[in-house]
């Protein structure tokens, strides 16, 4: 898979070079690239932005700019990404989607936003163009959400984790649920001890005892989530005693 990333911050891309991320791009697994959006100005001041049309605060990032860059970075089939606070709200799904992708181009925005018509241009080219908001928080530009979702979408890539189990008995993994908690050595620290089936070794019910943690915590945390599960996949929770 190739990743590029659009940004007038390159050096924000660079921790990339580490973990995970980093050792996929070693292994040829991912190549990953990163551009700075100046390099596709044309005036001496790498100007990348104006006012608004329409008046009001801030400044907006130029489409012309924009457009030289995608031109030239975006490859046939590959999507368009653009982080976004008004954008759909990332979700694991989008990672697997996203990870089936040939290439994507991650386009961080600053200022009050990237011109409307950028979007709206490569989705009448037949481009995917996906607008993605990784929360409901306002961050200062689109970096950090480029970076969380090319993390969430290269560990998906085939060969990026070692046990590829892992990535199923996972948050918004095993069938719509939260992660149940978790235990390691020493068996008592600060005068907790942890959950005697887990000392069991009986293996149906530790199951059963994991899947009841992961409903009763994703019931109280995350109601919505409870109630987009389909009824269908209720039994896929039930585990023989
Ligand atoms: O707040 C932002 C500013 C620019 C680009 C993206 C964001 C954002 C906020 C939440 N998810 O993405």
């Amino acid at each position: 898979m190739r990743v590029d990333v659009v940004s007038i911050f390159p050096d924000y891309l660079s921790v990339l070079d580490l973990s995970l991320v980093g050792k996929a791009r070693q292994r040829g697994l991912l190549d990953l690239r990163v551009h700075d959006l100046r390099d596709w100005t044309a005036d001496r001041h790498r100007t990348v932005d104006d006012t608004p049309f329409g008046g009001g605060a801030g400044m907006v990032m130029r489409p012309d700019v924009w457009g030289l860059a995608i031109d030239e970075v975006l490859e046939p089939g590959g999507q368009l990404v653009v982080p976004t606070p008004s954008g759909e709200v990332f979700t694991q799904r989008h990672a697997e989607e996203l990870a089936s992708a040939g290439q994507l181009v991650f386009a961080c925005g600053r200022y009050e936003g990237i011109d409307a018509r950028v979007a709206e241009h490569y989705r009448a080219a037949g481009v995917t163009v996906r607008e993605l908001s990784i929360g409901d928080y306002v961050l200062n530009g689109g970096e950090v959400a480029s970076l969380v979702m090319i993390e969430a979408v290269a560990r998906l890539v085939p060969g990026m984790v070692g046990n590829p189990e892992s990535l199923v008995e996972e948050s918004h993994g095993a069938a719509g649920l939260l992660e149940y908690p978790v235990y390691t050595k020493p068996p008592s620290w600060a005068g907790l001890d942890i959950p005697d089936v887990l000392l069991s070794g009986h293996h149906a019910r530790i199951a059963r005892w994991r899947r009841d943690r992961a409903l009763e915590r994703t019931a109280r945390r995350r109601p919505d989530m409870i109630a987009a599960l389909d009824p269908a996949d209720l039994d896929k929770h039930d585990v023989a005693l």
